[in-house]
């Protein structure tokens, strides 16, 4: 029951050309996560949701929500394959206006012919209620205020009992204290194991989320760029992520060799590697194993020396590599990297001390 999005593309045709807009994004969501998708405007975010709900098509790849390929679905099977699995929440609410708000909830189990019609108005009752919205059941849209509107468009996306729901900028158009309880709901939904995907611009939102995906200009930051770098934003994530040079290298590899000069920094996304020393003699020796998540390379470069150690690859590796001038910038921008940088570094000049003392014993 998971959604996954293999190498896909997306190309708008206008009278000026091709416009990529998605391109070749890979994304994995599992059943039961809560994640946030940021990015700047005209990014792609919606794009990208549009693909998941099927509301758009990739241009290539493809497409897996809970087993079905939407390529593989003819377009009169999409509405309702869609009202069954995803529930989908607007920035807008977009609750039909001459509806009242029960009949707004009532409106995608009539379409999608789930429950027994009897069944229909206890259960929209029942999810109003869980919103806090069934005093106002009755009521027309217009009657009510936007957070109580996006409250009714979550229990309308509830409806069919979705797995997914996917929401684009729900909390928009809502002021704050509205809006964390918009988000309440959404973290209960999670808690109650539905898949919560959300575009939001709301950057501490996300930073609640168990998950968050950065979208740069049609391409996903890499998520390991984000664990090793935990305290950029959005733009300076984007900044990174346009600079990086993707490095594969075979197992057995040195990567950095100590006493070399530096002229890049490396952040691991698959394989392991070890941190090693020389004895003097014979063998070298390992000090540290670092893994997926985690950089090296940047000492040499912060103290403009040679390297102090050699880093080999344990396993095939896939790697991001950065310059100086990259690494500067991402100093520049962000003092909390800086400190937990130089925290890093101080540690591991530490650990690196005390080894070569131990060898020269
Ligand atoms: N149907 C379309 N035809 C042509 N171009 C489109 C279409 N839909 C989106 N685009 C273009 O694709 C780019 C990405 O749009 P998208 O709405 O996905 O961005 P976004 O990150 O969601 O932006 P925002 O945060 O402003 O909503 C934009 O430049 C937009 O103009």
């Amino acid at each position: 029951m998971s959604v996954i999005l293999k190498n896909v593309h997306k190309s708008y045709e206008s009278e000026s050309g091709v416009h990529p807009v998605l391109k070749g994004i890979d994304l994995t969501i599992q059943p039961g996560e809560f994640v946030a998708i940021i990015g700047k405007s005209g990014s792609g975010k919606s794009t990208l949701l549009n693909m998941i709900t099927g509301i758009d098509r990739p241009t290539t790849g493809s497409v897996r929500v809970n087993d079905t390929d939407l390529h593989s679905l003819p377009p009169r099977k999409l509405a309702p394959w869609r009202g069954r699995q995803i529930g989908v929440i607007f920035q807008f609410f977009q609750l039909l206006p001459t509806l009242s708000l029960l009949e707004n909830v009532m409106l995608p189990m009539d379409f999608c012919g789930m429950y027994a019609p009897r069944e229909r108005l206890q259960r929209a009752m029942g999810l109003l209620e869980q919103v806090q919205m069934a005093e106002h059941a009755h009521k027309m849209p217009s009657a009510v205020s936007g957070g109580q509107q996006q409250r009714v468009a979550i229990a309308r996306a509830l409806a069919n009992d979705p797995p997914i729901i996917v929401a684009d900028e729900p909390t928009g158009s809502l002021d704050s204290k509205t809006a964390d309880s918009v988000f309440t709901l959404f973290r209960h939904l999670v808690e109650r194991g539905k898949t919560v995907i959300m575009v939001t611009h709301d950057n501490d939102l996300a930073h609640q989320v168990q998950r968050t995906v950065v979208v740069v200009d049609g391409e996903i930051v890499n998520e390991y760029v984000m664990q090793a770098f935990p305290h950029l934003d959005a733009e300076q994530l984007g900044h990174l992520h346009s600079r990086l040079e993707r490095v594969f290298v075979p197992a057995g590899s040195m990567i950095i060799q100590e006493g070399d000069e530096a002229d890049r920094a490396y952040i691991i996304v698959s394989g392991e590697a070890d941190v090693l020393i020389h004895q003097g003699f014979g063998e070298d020796r390992v000090v540290n194993r670092l893994e997926p998540g985690q950089y090296f390379g940047e000492i040499a470069l912060i103290h403009g020396s040679r390297r102090t150690a050699s880093v080999r690859a344990r396993e095939d590796m896939e790697l991001l590599a950065f310059g100086k001038e990259e690494l500067s910038g991402l100093l520049n921008r962000s003092t909390m990297t800086v400190e937990e940088m130089n925290q890093e570094v101080r540690e591991r000049l530490a650990q690196l001390a005390t080894m070569k003392q131990a060898v020269m014993k």
